[in-house]
């Protein structure tokens, strides 16, 4: 299989035991959550332990088309489980929504709930053969895979898709604490309003499993490099419940497979990269769950523009819940805006190689939302951020970016995401992160973090020696 992070070098005993254990993956289907457990099976299919990802046909079919670096489909033993589930709504998302949470995506989420049977099916027949099965489930997939309750050689994992720095706050207050400034959490850590939509908080209340009776630990895609004070506080906090803790990640490829120039298929904006100077050029893209309205879209143009930086600029709307049905918008960008920035910047409609954009000498920056991914994929690229939240979890990553690790600016504080992002709000973010002192240093720091986060991966690194403790642990 191509791009193993652990290759690996087992004992023939070793090798036996985990013939008799298999896994199964859960995810969430929403593309932040479907590509991390995608990521993850990789990295457990290098132990060469069989991993089962089960998904509706639709979301196992984006899952594949969109993941980049290796190709899911000659992974032999990745058995993709294509459910057919009823029909869901698959509204467009609404530019103009004042929380932009992306409750486009609820009905999808909802209809989750008819992956139970044939999850439950798959794990029984699993459990017959296998001497144990490994579940990972998404923390909001708890209901779906109850049957491994039931199951004596069943053990359930819950995958924490956000930071462990998100989980530690989140699970502080749950606790009913209140967050103070103190040694772990800087101050004016932004509250929970405005983040989410008033359905997707029933729907979490309703489905987050902090972890159950039958769960044995968390996985999280973060690496100890970075985290290793909020990984240290969970464990703390269920030390009583006996609950383990894994930090498995980056689960994104950390080095990217030499490109053969001659190839066909290579984007056109890494063309467009190689012929830019080290550091030059800032990306700027916003996942698969961020829409803005016009007025924003403008804003954000010209301001790109105005910064006489180069840059590439991914215009996209948010996902629907299924990706592959009914019209995108095309956002409308000002008259003649792409020849005026011709030679400068690039407008890219389709869905872009984010990774090996990030990897690319000539990306000096990063303008993003702050999703859990694009972070976990910046720091290991080392490129320092310009965070502009937009929902969720993204305000409280923004805080770990900026203040705890301090690899980036603000774009927009949270507390003014009402008002519109002007030009030049925007032009001096660029300005700042791509071409000051303050900037070059946030490179500089961000260079050395990607550089011990790859290393991590390493033989003797933390994240490696975590993956096998974790791999040893679930073939015991
Ligand atoms: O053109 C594109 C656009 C996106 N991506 C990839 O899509 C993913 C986007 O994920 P993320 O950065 O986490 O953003 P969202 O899609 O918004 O993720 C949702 O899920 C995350 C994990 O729970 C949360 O942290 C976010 O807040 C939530 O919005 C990343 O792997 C990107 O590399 C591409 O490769 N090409």
């Amino acid at each position: 299989m191509a791009n193993q992070q652990y290759p690996t070098s087992h004992g023939i005993n070793d090798l036996k035991k985990q013939a008799q254990v298999v896994v199964v993956m859960v995810p969430l289907p929403a593309q932040g959550h479907l590509n991390q457990l995608l990521q993850l099976s990789r990295l457990i299919l290098s132990h060469n332990i069989p991993v089962h990802y089960v998904a509706a046909t639709t979301h196992n079919r984006q899952a594949k088309q969109r993941v980049h670096g290796w190709d899911p489909n000659a992974a032999a033993n990745i058995h993709f489980h294509d459910i057919e589930i009823p029909p869901f709504r698959c509204p467009p998302p609404n530019p103009e929504a004042k929380i932009k949470f992306p409750s486009q995506l609820q009905p999808a989420f909802n209809a989750s709930i008819h992956l139970t049977k044939p999850v439950s099916m798959l794990l029984r027949a699993l459990s017959c053969k296998a001497r144990k099965v490994i579940v990972i489930y998404d923390s909001l997939m708890g209901s779906v895979i109850e049957e491994a309750r039931f199951l004596s050689n069943a053990e359930a994992y819950t995958f924490r898709s956000v930071s462990a720095f998100a989980v530690s706050l989140y699970e502080w207050e749950l606790e009913g604490n209140v967050i103070e400034e103190n040694e772990l959490f800087p101050r004016d850590i932004p509250t929970l309003e405005g983040c989410f939509t008033d359905e997707f908080a029933g729907f979490v209340n309703c489905h987050y499993s902090k972890h159950g009776k039958f769960n044995t630990g968390c996985v999280y895609n973060t690496c100890r490099v970075i985290e290793s004070a909020y990984m240290d506080f969970l464990e703390k906090e269920t030390t009583k419940e006996g609950i383990k803790h894994w930090a498995l990640g980056p689960f994104n490829p950390v080095t990217i497979p030499e490109r053969s120039k001659s190839s066909k298929k290579q984007h056109f904006c890494l063309e467009w990269l190689d012929k830019q100077a080290k550091n030059t050029v800032i990306y700027v893209s916003f996942g698969t769950t961020t829409t803005f309205d016009d007025e924003q879209i403008k804003e954000l143009a010209n301001g790109l523009r105005k910064s006489q930086k180069k840059f590439i600029w991914v215009l996209r709307d948010a996902d629907k819940g299924d990706v592959f049905k009914g019209e995108e918008r095309r956002a409308e960008l000002p008259k003649g805006y792409e020849n005026s920035v011709d030679g400068k910047g690039l407008v890219v409609r389709d869905w872009a190689p984010q990774l090996e954009i990030l990897a690319h000498p000539a990306t000096g920056g990063f303008m993003s939302h702050c999703g859990w991914n694009s972070c976990m994929e910046s720091i290991s690229m080392g490129v320092p951020l310009a965070a502009w939240p937009m929902h969720s979890d993204q305000p409280r990553n923004t805080v770990l970016i900026t203040k705890v690790l301090k690899i980036g600016i603000v774009v927009r504080d949270w507390v003014r995401r009402d008002e519109i992002v002007t030009s030049k709000i925007v032009k001096n973010a660029v300005n700042r992160l791509m071409a000051s002192t303050e900037g070059n240093e946030m490179r500089k720091r961000a260079a050395e973090m990607g550089e011990s986060v790859r290393g991590s991966v390493d033989e003797g690194g933390v994240s490696r020696m975590e993956m096998e403790s974790f791999i040893a642990h679930i073939t015991r």
